[in-house]
């Protein structure tokens, strides 16, 4: 017989403060029932199925999703592909099939969770559920935050990728508790940065096509490599109008390194807005510009090692913010 298990379903895209929650749950009941834990989750995004037009952009890809979810405590993260066919079960037989399959001890949900064909299924079936499968069921409340600017907004995949598309990349940080970071590998760029006396890594897009890009502009970060070290970053995306190029870019320029990069795989976080990009009216401009973004973010990035972050500071459990 299957062993028993804890089990929670969803597609914790970003894997924010909520998802942790129902985490640390999840490793609560695990260390009482003697039960490994188990994410189930959906790639593509469900709704790239049901109705493509409007499904959304990825906070992070799935490798990402199950290493920062393994690192929270799950066991095992199971990947399933959204077919219809297992989009359509009612909710009734798709509990059926995941206590066949998972024979769990506890089921954890957030209190907004709905499954099913059509999302019918709700919390109060799936006690329903629980109560004739022989399985608890442990609902996690919603978990608010308090993002930079006093407003208290509840945690959601999709309140992250609005406030990414804002540019507003630390409030994210608030809410996902952690930086929001793309993985992607150092491609060949136009080769002008480095007569202009600032190099910059330029990232793959083709690995970042279905991921939630920030308004486009001028950010302080951090990039890491496998191999390569880790260094403060003065990222920007844009089209390089002072060049009058028209297709998006994204690169950084790494302070203090002097490294050959192309080729390697880079984990891009994003701290913090700087501003807006522009078209300058020569490479001079452009380039006393980039000087004082370097000197704002190595102040910023000190900064940053002295004291915590904003985002960690504030970050509160639900239900404190009343
Ligand atoms: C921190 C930073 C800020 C930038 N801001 C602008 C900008 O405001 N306007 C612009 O036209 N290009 C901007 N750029 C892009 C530069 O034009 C670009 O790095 C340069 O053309 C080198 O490109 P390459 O790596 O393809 O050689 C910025 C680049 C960095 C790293
Ligand atoms: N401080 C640095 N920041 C970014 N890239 C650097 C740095 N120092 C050396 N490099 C290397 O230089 C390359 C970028 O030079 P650049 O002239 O901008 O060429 P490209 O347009 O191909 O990105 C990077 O891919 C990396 O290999």
């Amino acid at each position: 017989m299957t062993p028993r298990s804890i089990i929670t379903i969803g597609n914790f895209d970003g894997v924010h403060c909520g998802h942790r929650q129902i985490l640390s749950r999840a490793s609560h009941w695990a260390k009482n029932n003697d039960a490994q834990i188990i994410v189930i989750t959906f790639d593509p995004h469900p709704m790239s199925v049901l109705k493509p037009e409007l499904a959304p952009q990825r906070l992070c890809n799935a490798n990402r999703r199950e290493a920062i979810l393994k690192d929270l405590g799950a066991d095992e993260v199971h990947f399933y592909k959204p077919e219809k066919q297992l989009l359509q079960l009612e909710p009734e037989d798709f509990v059926v099939q995941m206590v066949e399959r998972y024979n769990p001890a506890v089921w954890i949900e957030g209190d907004d969770f709905h499954f099913g064909k059509n999302r019918r299924g709700n919390i109060q079936l799936l006690q329903e559920l629980g109560q004739q499968h022989q399985f608890e069921v442990d609902i996690v409340p919603t978990c608010d935050v308090t993002l930079t600017n006093c407003h208290i907004v509840r945690a959601s995949s999709s309140i992250i990728r609005w406030l990414i598309e804002q540019g507003r990349v630390a409030d994210a940080r608030i809410v996902m508790q952690r930086p929001f970071t793309f993985e992607s590998v150092v491609v060949q760029g136009e080769k002008v940065g480095r007569t202009i006396g600032f190099p910059t890594i330029n990232l793959d897009l083709e690995l970042l096509k279905d991921h939630q890009i920030p308004k486009l502009g001028v950010y302080s970060g951090r990039a890491t490599f496998q191999n390569s070290g880790s260094y403060a970053a003065a990222i920007s995306i844009g089209i390089k109008p002072t060049f009058g190029i028209k297709q998006l870019c994204i690169e950084a320029h790494l302070l203090d390194c002097n490294k050959d990069l192309y080729s390697q795989q880079v984990q891009l976080e994003f701290h913090q807005w700087i501003r807006d990009q522009y078209p300058f009216p020569s490479i001079q401009h452009l380039k006393a510009q980039l000087k004082r973004d370097v000197q704002q973010i190595r102040n910023l990035s000190k900064a940053q090692h002295d004291q915590p972050m904003i985002a960690e500071i504030l970050k509160q459990p639900s239900g404190m913010n009343a």
